[in-house]
């Protein structure tokens, strides 16, 4: 199976139109006030629009007031939520099961144990984000965590890889870790929140051939 890739923080039409044409499995839109890349619900609903069918959509937020996710979840639409703050476990459940919404779970990884309390999330979202931990924002910081953490995980249930890759270094990510899905933010941009479409084809490229030649 080709590694799926998540282009994340897309704020313009024209850079999530290029992420889609250049092959982007998952668009990521982020609604958090502090974030270089927030977009409002009016501007993520008519971006979530553009996306053709076969392309998920993942709504990034954090620490979200139950009636201000629903509100989220009903104006956007995602096929996905992707939390990033102190969301319970039972809460991340109930929202899956009563929206009928794929769930993702960021976890910052700075130590094996991190890998062992992860593990409280198996049945009860679909898939965890191994990022590097929260900085200045809870995510899309740039930062690369040590990847060999990751090294002889058997990982019980659907993850993905995040956290400082690039064009320049997915490939070895990927041969790395043997990422399933990786996402990207900050490595194609040009300034925090300016998306690049060269960037982000680059990056698409990068995947593929890392795929290529396993
Ligand atoms: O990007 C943000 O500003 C952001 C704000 C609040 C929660 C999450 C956020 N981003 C998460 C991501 O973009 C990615 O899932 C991931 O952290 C990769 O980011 P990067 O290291 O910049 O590639």
């Amino acid at each position: 199976m080709p590694t799926q890739i998540k282009i994340c923080g897309l704020s313009m039409p024209e850079t999530l139109d290029a992420a889609v044409d250049a092959g982007a499995s998952h668009v990521g839109l982020v609604h958090f006030a502090k974030s270089p890349r927030h977009v409002t619900l009016d501007d993520a609903a008519k971006l979530r629009r553009r996306v053709p069918e076969g392309v998920k959509v993942v709504l990034l937020t954090s620490a979200l007031q139950p009636a201000e996710l629903e509100a989220a979840y009903l104006a956007v639409r995602p096929d996905v939520i992707q939390f990033h703050g102190n969301e319970t476990v039972e809460w991340m459940a109930l929202v899956r099961k009563l929206m009928g919404v794929e769930t993702w779970r960021a976890v910052g990884l700075k130590e094996r144990a991190t890998l062992d309390r992860a593990q409280r999330f198996v049945g009860q979202v679909d898939r965890v984000l191994f990022d590097a931990p929260a900085k200045a924002l809870p995510g899309g910081n740039g930062v690369a965590f040590q990847w060999e953490i990751l090294d002889g995980y058997e990982h019980p249930m659907d993850w993905a890889l995040a956290g400082g890759l690039t064009p320049n270094n997915v490939g070895d990510a990927i041969a790395r870790t043997g990422a399933p899905l990786v996402d990207t933010s900050s490595g194609v941009e040009t300034a925090p929140g300016v998306k690049d479409i060269a960037l982000i084809r680059a990056f698409c490229d990068a995947v593929r051939a890392a795929d290529a030649n396993p």
